[in-house]
Order: structure tokens, then C-alpha cells, then sequence
């Protein structure tokens, strides 16, 4: 059975990386993608922005919609203090497997928990089940018509207070314009537009900041 593109993802990272380093990781699958086959981890470009904002919010508990191959979750995990936790929420079960072998090679499984499931199911669960009382930070890079949809529900979970943190990506491309347009037009955001580029492209794109006020 011929592999998929994740898969030989993985594999260049277990043959070229170095187990334990996180930015070894980040940068190995930054050169295939770049140089060998395109794919949609947020990047080098876009991950100096998911950086920065990271380090200003230092979560202790943060959300990510969309793992995919675990690269930003790498990226977040590597950044995170000591005893701060990642929650990653991945619905492809092929993704998961690959982004569970990504995270533990990368060493950062001790603060990265993957949850396999629709975010619309497993928001709603993360109060009980995870013992998240609310969340820091949130990066929204799942199904593009799934940002307002779950911005929505994690205000109804009251999983956000004064001063959290969303962060989406792909503002531009493939493009989030029900989102952009709810979350500027509600006060209880400040929003800010980070213009880049797409991942390993010459395209535009974008991510967007928004700091719930409470
Ligand atoms: O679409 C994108 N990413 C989302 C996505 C896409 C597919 C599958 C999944 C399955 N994972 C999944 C689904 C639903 C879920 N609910 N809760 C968790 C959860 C997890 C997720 C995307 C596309 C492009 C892009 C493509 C082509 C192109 F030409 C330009 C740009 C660039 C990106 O940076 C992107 O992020
Ligand atoms: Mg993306």
C-alpha cells in the first residue's frame, strides 16, 4: 500500500532529525515541504508570528484546533514554561497516528495531550473530562468554516476569560471571511491583521489575533 504524504513526512523527520529537538524537527520538516512536497503546517514564516504572540501570552493552558502533523504543535510545546500543558485537537485519524509519532520523537509529549475527535465534540468536554478551567491561548487551524463555529463555543463553555488569546491562520488563504467578519464586528474582541505568507509560497496570507475582553 503505497504511503501517504504525512507518512513520508514522518519518516524524513525519523531519518534526518534529531530525537529530543524540537527545532531540529520544525526545521527538517520545514526543508521537505519546501524542497520535496508542499503541505500545510503553518511554517516558518507564519510560525515567527505564532512565536511571538506565544511568548507575549506564556499560557499556562493552550488550545490548538487542526494538528495535523504535529508541527505547530511542536512549535507551541517547544515555547511552552515548565508545567504549562498544549491540548491539541486532531479529527483525521491518520494525522493523529503521524502527529502522535511527530510529538514523541520532537520529546514534547509530556506537554502536548492529542485528543482525536471533531472540536465541536471535544470543546464542550474540556472543562470535565480535561480539567481545563479556561484557556490562555487558542490556534485556530482546522476547518476554515469551523473557526466561527467553535469561537462561538468556547465562549458558551466559558472556556475564555479576560485576556485570552485566539490566534488563526489562513486569513487569506484558503480564506476564513465569515470569521474575519464576525470577530471585527464583535466588541468583545480586539483584533489585530498579521499579513505573511502562505507556507513554503510565494502567496499572500494572513493570521489574525483576537484578545477576548471579557
Ligand atoms: O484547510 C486547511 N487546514 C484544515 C484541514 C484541512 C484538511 C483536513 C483537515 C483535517 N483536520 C481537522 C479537521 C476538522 C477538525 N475539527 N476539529 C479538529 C479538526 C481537524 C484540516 C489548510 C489549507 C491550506 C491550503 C490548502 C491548499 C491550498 F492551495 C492553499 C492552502 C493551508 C493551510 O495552512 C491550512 O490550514
Ligand atoms: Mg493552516
Amino acid at each position: 500500500m503505497n504511503q501517504s504524504k504525512e507518512q513520508r513526512i514522518l519518516n524524513f523527520v525519523l531519518q534526518n532529525a534529531v530525537r529530543g529537538d524540537p527545532c531540529s524537527v520544525l526545521d527538517t520538516i520545514d526543508k521537505y515541504c519546501s524542497q520535496k512536497e508542499w503541505a500545510m503546517n503553518v511554517g516558518d514564516e507564519k510560525g515567527l508570528i505564532l512565536d511571538k504572540t506565544l511568548e507575549e501570552v506564556n499560557p499556562s493552558v493552550a488550545l490548538e484546533l487542526g494538528t495535523y502533523c504535529g508541527y505547530s504543535a511542536v512549535r507551541i510545546a517547544r515555547l511552552l514554561k515548565p508545567g504549562a500543558r498544549l491540548l491539541t485537537v486532531e479529527f483525521n485519524p491518520e494525522f493523529a497516528a503521524i502527529a502522535k509519532q511527530m510529538i514523541e520523537f520532537a520529546g514534547v509529549q509530556d506537554k502536548v495531550k492529542l485528543l482525536e475527535g471533531p472540536s465541536e465534540e471535544i470543546i464542550p468536554q474540556l472543562k470535565k473530562k480535561y480539567e481545563v478551567g479556561t484557556l490562555d491561548f487558542v490556534f485556530l487551524d482546522h476547518w476554515k468554516d469551523r473557526y466561527t463555529p467553535d469561537t462561538i463555543l468556547l465562549q458558551e463553555c466559558n472556556l475564555l476569560k479576560k485576556g485570552s488569546v485566539l490566534l488563526a491562520d489562513n486569513i487569506i488563504v484558503p480564506g476564513a471571511p465569515e470569521f474575519i467578519n464576525y470577530i471585527r464586528n464583535n466588541p468583545r474582541f480586539q483584533c489585530t491583521n498579521y499579513p505573511s505568507h502562505l507556507e513554503y509560497m510565494k502567496v499572500v496570507d494572513a493570521m489574525e489575533k483576537a484578545v477576548f475582553l471579557g
